[in-house]
This record gives structure tokens, C-alpha cells and sequence, in this order.
């Protein structure tokens, strides 16, 4: 294991409840997200997404392997540890933007360091508002923003304890096309200025905006795809699809087209 890397995952699974009703939303993954990487995760619904991503940041617990993120094993971690670590090294933005609609743009972005206890200074706020493009607009509640410029919002929100790692689940699912393109663009310079981003996606556009394609099925990663195009993913999602249709289980990844 590189301790470099901002996040590893070590034959990592997942299952859900015991006996005859359990199921294994992640089965045996092993990946490493290199730093500076934007990294997409994509699969049919139910594959196991969702719960990668929750795994790999702290927000859920494998119940097998062992998961390293910015370079700290969380096997063990007792909760305090891995609060304090999640607050602190890692951000997190969803499809719904989660806002508090009583505060202004830069009263929620500044929440995560009040939270920590510090007073964010003006010149930080400003800085990472900036950054999303929503410099003139710092003093506006969540309601006088449009669903693109609120996602921002919660993007620079992610941003302000400069975490390592930034985890997405689906942060343009609720936007329209081209608002989605936009803040796809902003984050695809934010990782070539540095950042490391893994976002979940069933938007083949979206994913081609990351350099590599993670693939799952029955929580298992079965193909990867580098400098990925919206075609290429597309049509490797309709195969796996297809296969899964036809076959009703899911194919061995030495055949399915790695
Ligand atoms: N809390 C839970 N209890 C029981 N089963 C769960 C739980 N969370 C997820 N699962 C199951 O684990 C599997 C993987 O779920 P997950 O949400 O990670 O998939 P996903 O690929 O993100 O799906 P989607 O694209 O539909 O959001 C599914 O079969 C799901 O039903």
C-alpha cells in the first residue's frame, strides 16, 4: 500500500444483514485513487456504487478489508477519530445541495470551520467562493440561487477545510444539461489544479469528464476505462446491461471487455 495515495481500498466488502436475507452490496474491491486523479464510478443501479463511496470516505464501515484514506488505515478508528477525519481531510457533495435555506452563501459555506470551532477569515470565504465563480453573490440565501449556483455553493462549502479528497454522488443529478456541463468543467480545473475527486455518476457525459472509469456490478469492479469518452462509457454501461439482461448474473471480468 502507498500511504501517498488519498484513498485505498483493500479487499474491501460490504454486506447487509445475515443468513439467507444478506446482501453484498461490495464484494472483495481493491482500488487506489492516485492523487490529482478525478475517478468516476459507474454501474447498473444496485451495483454497489453509493456504497463504495460511502466506504471509501469514512461514512460507512466495510464489514471486510480495510480502507486508507489521506493516508490513515480507519480500520479500528473509533468514531471520534474518524469524525475528526472526515471533518477535516475529506468533503462530501450530493445530488440534493443541503443547504440551510436561513443562512447566505457564505454563512454555509463558512458552517464545516465553525463547526471545527474556527472563525473563518473573509479572505478565505471570499477565496473559495471565487473558485465557483460565486464571488458577487456571497451575501444571497440559498432561494435567490439558481440549483447550478447552489451546488456551488455546497462545492465551495466541501472546499473550505481544503480537504484531500472530494466525494460526489451524483452532484448534477438534480441540474439541467447544461448547468451540469459547467460545474462538470469547474471540477475537472479544480483537479487539474490539485484536487483528487471520485464521483458516482450514471451520466456518461459526466463520467467523461474524469480520467478514468471505474465499472461495478454485484459490487464487484469489473472493468476500468482511462481518458474515458461519453461513448465509450455509454456503450460499455449498455453491455454490461445487456449481459446482465441475458445471462441474469454477471459476467466473469475477464469477459467482459476490460
Ligand atoms: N442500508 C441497507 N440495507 C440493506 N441493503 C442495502 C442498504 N444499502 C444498500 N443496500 C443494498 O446494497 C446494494 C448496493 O446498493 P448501492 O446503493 O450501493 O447501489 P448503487 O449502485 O449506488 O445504486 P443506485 O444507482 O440505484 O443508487 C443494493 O442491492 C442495495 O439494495
Amino acid at each position: 500500500m502507498n500511504a501517498n495515495e488519498p484513498v485505498q481500498l483493500l479487499s474491501v466488502s460490504r454486506s447487509y444483514g445475515t443468513g439467507p436475507n444478506s446482501v453484498t452490496a461490495l464484494d472483495d474491491v481493491t482500488l487506489t485513487i492516485p492523487q490529482g486523479s478525478f475517478t468516476a464510478v459507474m454501474g447498473p443501479s444496485g451495483s454497489g456504487k453509493s456504497t463504495l463511496l460511502q466506504c471509501a470516505a469514512g461514512l460507512d464501515r466495510p464489514t471486510g478489508g480495510r480502507v486508507v484514506l489521506a493516508g490513515t488505515d480507519l480500520t479500528g478508528l473509533n468514531e471520534t477519530a474518524l469524525t475528526l477525519l472526515r471533518r477535516d481531510r475529506v468533503g462530501f457533495v450530493f445530488q440534493s445541495f443541503n443547504l440551510l435555506p436561513s443562512l447566505t452563501a457564505e454563512q454555509n459555506v463558512a458552517l464545516p470551520l465553525r463547526l471545527a470551532g474556527r472563525r473563518p477569515s473573509g479572505a478565505e470565504l471570499r477565496d473559495v467562493l471565487a473558485a465557483v465563480g460565486l464571488a458577487e453573490r456571497a451575501r444571497h440565501l440559498p432561494g435567490a440561487l439558481s440549483g447550478g449556483q447552489q451546488q456551488r455553493v455546497a462545492i465551495a462549502r466541501a472546499l473550505i477545510t481544503r480537504p484531500q479528497v472530494l466525494f460526489a454522488d451524483e452532484p448534477t443529478g438534480a441540474l439541467d444539461t447544461n448547468t451540469s456541463r459547467e460545474l462538470l468543467a469547474m471540477l475537472r480545473d479544480m483537479v487539474d489544479d490539485g484536487l483528487t475527486i471520485v464521483m458516482v455518476t450514471h451520466d456518461p457525459v459526466a463520467a467523461s469528464y474524469a480520467h478514468q472509469v471505474i465499472f461495478l456490478q454485484d459490487g464487484r469492479v469489473t472493468s476500468r476505462l482511462e481518458a474515458p469518452t461519453a461513448e465509450e462509457v455509454a456503450n460499455r454501461m449498455t453491455r454490461m446491461t445487456r449481459m446482465t439482461d441475458t445471462a441474469g448474473r454477471t459476467p466473469h471480468p475477464e469477459t467482459a471487455g476490460c
